[in-house]
């Protein structure tokens, strides 16, 4: 295996620099250079680092929605109308962009002009280059973050951090295993060194850059730990790039006190990783995502799903909460239902601010519970790599150490599976062969056994399938009709 845990050389990126850039034509008119020098120019108040490092200071949850449509006019104009109501804006790309088929992106304008609506489900940023990205950013007064879903994201970065973008989202894990079926680990890790060293790059001319690993993963019953593992071998990976701003990411599970310890676990444990690993000089804050199961086709409904996650995100301490919009059941929202989603969430946001959750035994309960358990698989994967946290990844999911639950990607094992307990948590009905201690499976055995008492059946794989659905069906447990 090629792949190797070490900060990339200038001469590595250049030549691998070359070969990018003429992946598409777009990639001609971008200079590093210039990039840096449109970076440097940007006010403050464009910058992500920026308002995540005086969020982080108040004690502040940001918000920020998902947003991107095929035209340039329209993206801004959607862009403007969502910017009052949210701190921090996306430019959400498009699924062709995220396979890099960029011919099919461009068919994907032509009709889109043709048809005077947006027929991408997302912003196509490679084909609209750098001087129309820098037209996003110049019209708008807050800071854009690049979301995406990307395993070879080399182009794409290149491109958005030259046009002033400031803040990057995924990595070669979480961009991988949740979103691609084919593309090698270590390929899309390989791709994602290159990215960061990107990022890197820009940090060593003063311009700071936030990276955000995609927290969420497949969004159906992640257990905490699973999720916590690839967020930290990811901004470890970013840190060793020379990367400084790192925002890990975790999505709302439904349990108050799970979903509580989970981002105070998160960022303890980033600090602890980061800082055993040698780091010091890095900005670390949180982010959490809302619900990114299945949600109710009834708006009303959707509301509460949104509010429910907004309370727990300002509850949980987060940094930053990832807004949901009442049309998530039907697809990509209109921009009145995407700032509906934004107001719902300001709403809970300024009342619960206030509020800080009582120091209370079972969220710290939960809190070592997960420590232990991101513990036991992180000691495995630095086993495996000999050291080397990439190496060790790559072996771990081969090896079924780590392993999402319900990810497509086919080098994922898949054993592992959650299920809910009778409050809610996520548990682990079958943990297949990830490494945790026989206490720890045995905890997570006796609360699933408190739920099968609860519905009089035994704990069955019936019980995930229920669990599955049942946000979309109006509950958080799938109990038996
Ligand atoms: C990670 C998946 C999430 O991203 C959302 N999403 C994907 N593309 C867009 C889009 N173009 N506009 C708004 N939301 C979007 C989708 O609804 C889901 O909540």
């Amino acid at each position: 295996m090629k792949l190797k845990s070490e900060k990339m050389t200038m001469e590595a990126f250049q030549a691998e620099r070359e070969e990018v850039m003429r992946t598409w034509p777009t990639g001609q008119g971008v200079d590093f250079e210039d990039g840096v020098r449109y970076q440097l120019a940007l006010p403050e108040s464009k910058r992500f680092s920026s308002a995540l490092a005086k969020a982080e200071r108040e004690g502040k949850t940001l918000c920020q929605p998902r947003a991107g449509v095929a035209l340039v006019d329209e993206h801004i104009k959607l862009l403007q109308f969502l910017e009052p109501s949210c701190d921090l804006l996306p430019s959400t790309i498009d699924a062709y962009t995220r396979l890099n088929h960029y011919e099919k992106a461009a068919e994907g304008v032509a009709r889109s002009l043709a048809a005077g609506t947006s027929l991408l489900n997302g912003f196509p940023a490679v084909n609209h280059g750098l001087a129309e990205c820098r037209r996003v950013v110049e019209a708008l007064k807050k800071p854009v973050q690049v979301r995406h879903g990307t395993p070879d994201a080399r182009l794409l970065g290149e491109i958005t951090l030259a046009a002033g973008f400031t803040a990057y989202e995924g990595g070669g894990i979480s961009y991988n295993i949740p979103y691609a079926k084919k593309v090698p680990l270590e390929r899309s890790i390989r791709h994602w060194q290159y990215c960061d060293r990107l990022v890197g790059l820009y940090e060593e001319r003063g311009v700071r850059i936030n990276r955000e690993p995609f927290g969420p993963l497949s969004g159906t019953l992640v257990p905490p730990f699973v999720s916590h593992c690839v967020a930290i071998i990811e901004g470890l990976l970013a840190l060793e790039q020379g990367c400084k701003c790192i925002t890990l990411g975790y999505g709302q599970a439904g349990n108050i006190v799970q979903d509580i310890a989970a981002i105070r676990s998160l960022r303890e444990l980033g600090h602890e990783f980061f800082r055993a690993a040698g780091y010091e000089d890095y900005a670390l804050s949180t982010v959490f995502h809302q619900w990114m199961g299945g949600f109710p086709e009834n708006e009303a409904m959707a509301f509460s799903v949104i509010a429910w996650g907004s309370a727990m995100a300002a509850l949980s301490g987060a940094t930053k909460v990832i807004v949901k919009t009442p049309h998530e059941a039907s697809g990509i929202p209109t921009k009145e239902a995407n700032k509906q989603g934004l107001d719902a969430t300001t709403q809970l946001l300024n009342m619960v601010r206030e509020q800080v959750f009582p120091a209370s035994p079972v969220v710290d309960l939960e809190v070592e519970l997960i420590k232990r358990e991101v513990r036991a698989v992180m000691a495995k994967v630095f086993e495996l790599g000999n050291g080397d946290v990439a190496v060790g990844a790559v072996r771990a999911f081969e090896a079924g150490v780590l392993d999402v639950p319900f990810a497509p990607a086919t080098c994922n094992a898949g054993k592992l599976m959650p299920v809910r307990d009778n409050e809610g948590a996520v548990r682990i009905f079958e943990v297949g062969r990830v490494p945790l201690p026989d206490d720890v499976l045995a905890y997570h055995k006796e609360k699933i056994a408190e739920r099968a008492k609860a519905e009089n059946r035994a704990p069955v794989f019936q019980m995930v399938v229920d669990d599955i659905y049942a946000i979309s069906k109006s509950k958080l447990i799938g109990r038996p009709r």
